[in-house]
């Protein structure tokens, strides 16, 4: 553990998104498959959501055994916890295994052994939040949360369900059948909302699907009566900026409201998305915070604070890492000292 890392935690993390294009490589020379449409050097390409999407689910693709997602979850949590990150949650999406043959149980076993391994070798927490993809629509995001509701037992680190995908397509409504069995299983639940389309979609999920937190949320910026309903609600913000700027949501960081949602006493979070794809990490996200929104130290700690807080966890597992991100504050030098 490096000395002196602020404990981080996130709660977005799309797992295909979050491998690396070195991982992806060594996957694709594992199944033959040419990676010349979607990786350049070290780099992925895309240009626009559309063509992110795309990109995502080819690397997607080369992840097709329970030991290939095993490998994803441990590489990726280990290098969290290499900068202090006590707790993640992993969006994870069965649809991925499915497309290439991979049923959901094993594609849940396979990353479940790897979360397992990495909190065993670092004390690294995690969980999953299984997401319904929009864009295959809401036949599909139903079936996914039937499936879910069914599987809790058998997969005790799934503890959230999430609708994330193209939000410029249906409407939110269209979904609220998959979220109210969701919820009635007594899942958490987020949603992807105010990324690619405006306030309204962000409004729509709080009527519709009475989320406690919500994927991105930025655009609710753009309606004052909005920010403040998010505030009396504390409802938690998964923020994600380097993942806004890349995906040009704004053109650049002066115009992110990160800090305009934490004066209007909206609480937030952050988060990397897809690190990889979008150059950055939850490290990355930090530092940013802190030299270019100019979030203090202590207002970082209150984020992870905010983000265990709203983690999709049980209360012993919250309080201990509370326990954490306390000793941190206390000990101002202290590295994170996981369990
Ligand atoms: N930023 C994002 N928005 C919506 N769906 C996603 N799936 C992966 N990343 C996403
Ligand atoms: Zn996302």
């Amino acid at each position: 553990m490096p000395k002196a890392e602020l404990p981080k935690a996130e709660l977005h993390c799309h797992i295909e998104g979050a491998a690396t294009p070195a991982l992806a490589l060594e996957q694709a020379r594992k199944y033959g498959v040419d990676t010349s449409r979607f990786i350049r050097g070290n780099a992925y390409m895309w240009e626009d959501f559309t063509s992110f999407i795309a990109a995502y689910d080819l690397v997607a693709g080369l992840f097709r055994t329970p030991e290939d997602y095993a490998r994803l979850a441990e590489t990726y949590l280990l290098e969290l916890a290499s900068f202090g990150t006590i707790y993640s949650e992993l969006f994870v999406s069965p649809d991925h295994g499915e497309a290439v043959g991979l049923p959901a149980d094993a594609y849940l076993e396979g990353l479940a052994a790897g979360m397992l391994a990495a909190r065993e070798k670092t004390g690294i927490e995690s969980r999953m939040t299984i997401i319904g993809e929009r864009h295959l629509g809401p036949e599909n995001v139903l079936r996914r949360a039937r499936e879910t509701a069914r599987h809790l037992h058998r997969h005790p680190l799934v503890t959230g369900f999430n609708m994330a995908g193209d939000e410029r397509m249906n409407r939110v409504a269209d979904y609220v059948p998959a979220f109210d069995i969701a919820r009635d299983a007594d899942l958490g639940l987020t949603i992807h909302a105010g990324e690619l389309t405006g306030p309204q979609s962000v409004a729509d999920a709080l009527d519709l699907v009475r989320p406690s937190r919500i994927g991105h949320g930025v655009r609710a910026a753009e309606d004052a009566d909005l920010v403040r309903r998010l505030a009396d609600l504390g409802t938690v913000l998964e923020v994600c900026p380097g993942s806004n700027i890349a995906l040009q949501v704004f053109p650049d960081y002066e115009s992110h409201p990160l800090t305009d949602f934490i004066e209007a006493g909206v609480r937030v979070t952050l988060n990397a998305d897809d690190p990889p794809f979008f150059h950055t990490t939850l490290a990355m996200e930090y530092e940013r915070a802190e030299t270019v929104f100019g979030l203090s130290r202590e207002r970082l700690l209150a984020t992870t604070r905010t983000a265990i807080e709203a983690a999709f966890v049980d209360e012993e597992t919250r309080a201990r890492l509370l326990g954490t991100v306390r000793r941190c504050a206390d000990e101002p030098l202290a590295a994170p000292r996981l369990p």
